[in-house]
């Protein structure tokens, strides 16, 4: 008889999650949440503000007790320990360091609080500083650093550490944009090097979209999808997922699904479109309400159109934004957006032909507003 021992049967989980509620008295935020990050990936809790993304890394973090569930960190249960003993290391939003120490002190302070040996602190501040590039910064005091170099040193003090699982909690939302896109780069390129667990809240779906090998995306403290990001940004589960990324928006065009020449066909305000190529394991079945979501890149216009069916619009305005242009059309009753290359301009009014590539579009039930 071959016995099978436990663990290889599972995967390898840096953090679980295990039906974790999380209420303020009566406010519930989080529900019976569960959820599994692999070692060594870079998860993105992403969702609006209020979703709960914050109390979930909190939890993780050990900085709020659970109501009900648990929490396990390299398959140990800590869902009773310190935040200290977790074996993580926290970069928040306010760098929080201290005014009166220099850089230096900031990140031996924890070390020395633990009573590590000097010559151990001082490689592992070498190391830190030459990974996040602040060396020339080691003897100055918080004050005389900009904000950028501010949280590098906020990220130094969780890299001292030598801790198994990162958490960020919007660490780039007080830098202006040219800083923030900046340190995402230099995050992106922190976990390449480090390959360590690192998970990351965000309400920037750039920053998500960019860093993550999985994103989480959140929406009153549930998870409505867990994927990479090409399968969120392409294949959504929901139409709020669907909505929430991409800018400008998907275009939502609601309507119904009818019989057209023996196939099933989509309709709207009396035009009908062919739904050829549009991949479902559902049959598609006439009467059902649905709405149809098309994101602006995945429209042709006029000349890219390659005899597949097209249907008449006017523009009503467009947007040029340098390497694009977003134009603006009316079609069959809906105002929709289409992106194409900065180059090609278009008067107000012009009339054009239009094709939407059905094998990148989703479609959904009006009602649930799930996926078909
Ligand atoms: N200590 C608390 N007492 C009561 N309610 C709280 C407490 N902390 C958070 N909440 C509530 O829990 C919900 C989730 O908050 P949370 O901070 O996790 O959201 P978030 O998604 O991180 O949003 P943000 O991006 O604004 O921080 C919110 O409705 C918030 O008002």
């Amino acid at each position: 008889m071959n016995v099978v021992p436990i663990n290889t049967t599972r995967a390898s989980h840096s953090v679980s999650v295990r039906d974790l509620t999380l209420s303020f008295g009566s406010l519930t935020v989080l529900g019976n949440l569960n959820l599994d990050i692999h070692d060594g990936e870079f998860l993105v809790l992403l969702g609006s503000s209020g979703c709960g993304k914050s109390t979930l890394l909190n939890c993780i973090a050990g900085l709020l007790e659970p109501t009900e569930g648990q929490i396990f960190i390299k398959d140990k249960n800590v869902t009773w320990e310190e935040p200290k003993d977790r074996g993580i290391g926290m970069v928040f939003q306010s760098y929080a360091l201290y005014p009166q120490m220099t850089v230096e002190g900031n990140l031996s302070f924890g070390l020395k609080v633990a009573g590590m040996a000097k010559e151990e602190i001082a490689k592992r501040i070498a190391r830190a500083a030459e990974i996040l590039q602040i060396e020339p910064l080691l003897q100055r005091k918080p004050a005389a650093l900009s904000g950028g170099q501010r949280q590098r040193v906020a990220i130094g003090r969780a890299l001292v550490r030598d801790v198994d699982v990162f958490l960020f909690d919007e660490p780039l939302s007080n830098l202006d944009a040219k800083l923030r896109s900046e340190l995402r780069v230099e995050i992106k390129r922190l976990h390449q090097q480090l390959k360590n667990t690192m998970i990351y809240v965000t309400h920037d779906q750039i920053e998500a979209l960019t860093l993550a090998d999985r994103i989480a995306i959140m929406k009153s403290g549930v998870i409505q999808q867990l994927a990479d990001p090409i399968t969120i940004y392409n294949r959504p589960n929901n139409l709020f997922v669907a909505g929430f990324i991409g800018s400008p928006s998907m275009n939502f065009l609601r309507g119904e699904l009818v019989e057209e020449g023996g196939r099933t066909v989509f309709r709207t305000n009396n035009v009908s479109f062919s739904l050829e190529g549009y991949e479902t394991s559902e049959p598609l079945i006439a009467g059902r309400k649905v709405v149809l979501g098309v994101r602006p890149e995945h429209i042709k216009v006029d000349g890219d159109l390659a005899g597949e069916e097209a249907h008449e619009a006017v523009v009503d305005i467009e947007e040029p934004m340098g390497a694009d242009n977003l134009i603006w059309l009316k079609l069959a009753g809906h105002t929709i957006s289409v992106r194409v290359g900065g180059a090609r301009r278009y008067a107000i009014g012009a009339q054009v032909r239009l094709g939407f590539d059905m094998t990148m579009a989703s479609l959904f039930d009006a009602g649930t507003e799930e996926r078909i």
